[in-house]
């Protein structure tokens, strides 16, 4: 069932549509990637969701509730991209402030922000805020969103600028939360933690969502899986060589037939060899979301996949 549900959601700033027709649903314990190009609509989508900016249209529901809710807020926990803390205040004391907030019960608190902190590896949790790391500070602000226990984590952008350690980390940790159950909206510029902790993912580009589905739909949406056959020969005499091949080229003194099935493979083989040459290698390639993402977010009239 689903946790999240979004149907035709807008957001509109003085007749600038940000976000427009959005519609998703999210199921218990997904890890949803939301991804696009800088101003696609991604933090105006996630704030939405979190209950921190109101739709112009379209609803969203999250775990039973409207975003803003106030129950709705105890199953919620939200990083914003930019996670303003309180520089005066330890790590310990700042978690311990938003935990009462949630009226969590202080010994559940402690134990709760001592354990998040610990699976972050944050040392010197005692120091004032404003005297840690960037990396750190983002730690506090993960620790922060997880203070009331919740079902939901929105998380905009975890990860962005910090270095390849922490963003590890951080990364790693998210995954540990899905696999605890825990469902998990995701934004973020790197395609490759996408990739590797996703379930499923929305492309958006100028406020619309242009791809959607497991990144294998999405890739088969896309072009899909190609083979690469390289031979001797090219086929040609006397047939149709190129019947079935979505490009054909030559590559270090060999013929590459580029097709998009097992069967063209097949069709290719007989031909080159009918032509008195043969097959010497055959190579699958898959395009990375990377790749897809280029093709989707440059297209002025993208379709939805
Ligand atoms: N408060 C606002 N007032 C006016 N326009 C806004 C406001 N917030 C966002 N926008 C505009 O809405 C569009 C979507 O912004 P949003 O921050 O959601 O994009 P994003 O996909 O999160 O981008 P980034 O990857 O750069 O964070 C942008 O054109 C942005 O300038």
């Amino acid at each position: 069932m689903a946790i999240l549900e979004v149907d035709d959601l807008r957001k509109e700033y003085g007749g600038f549509a940000a976000v427009e027709g959005s519609s998703f649903e999210i199921e218990r314990g997904e890890v949803f990637g939301v991804v696009g190009p800088n101003g696609a609509g991604k933090t105006t989508t996630l704030k939405m969701l979190a209950g921190l900016i109101e739709p112009s249209a379209g609803t969203a529901v999250v775990a039973g509730h409207t975003p803003g809710q106030r129950a709705m807020q105890r199953r919620l926990g939200f990083l914003p991209e930019e996670s303003p803390l309180y520089e005066e205040m330890t790590a310990v004391d700042y978690l311990a402030f938003f935990a009462d907030l949630y009226d969590v019960p202080s010994d559940a608190a402690r134990e709760r922000i001592h354990d998040s902190l610990d699976r972050l590896d944050l040392e010197h949790r005692d120091r004032r805020i404003g005297n840690m790391s960037k990396g750190m500070q983002r730690k506090v602000a993960i620790a922060r969103a997880l203070v009331n226990d919740p079902d939901v984590l929105i998380f905009d952008e975890p990860a962005s600028g910090l270095d390849p350690l922490t963003t590890n980390y951080i990364i790693e940790f998210t995954r540990e939360l899905s696999d605890e159950g825990k469902t998990i909206v995701f934004s973020a510029h790197n395609l490759f933690h996408v990739e590797s902790i996703c379930d499923r993912i929305v492309i958006m580009n100028d406020g619309r969502i242009v791809a959607r589905g497991t990144l294998e739909e999405i890739r088969d949406a896309h072009g899909g899986t190609e083979y690469h056959v390289y031979a001797t020969s090219d086929g040609s005499d006397g047939l149709d060589a190129t019947a079935g091949s979505i490009e054909v080229s030559r590559e270090n003194g060999q013929v590459r037939h580029v097709v998009p099935d097992m069967t063209a493979v097949d069709a290719v083989r007989e031909r080159v060899e009918a032509d008195g040459g043969r097959v010497t290698d055959v190579r699958t390639e898959t395009p990375s979301l990377e790749e897809i993402f280029l093709e989707v977010a440059s297209e002025p009239e993208a379709t939805d996949a």
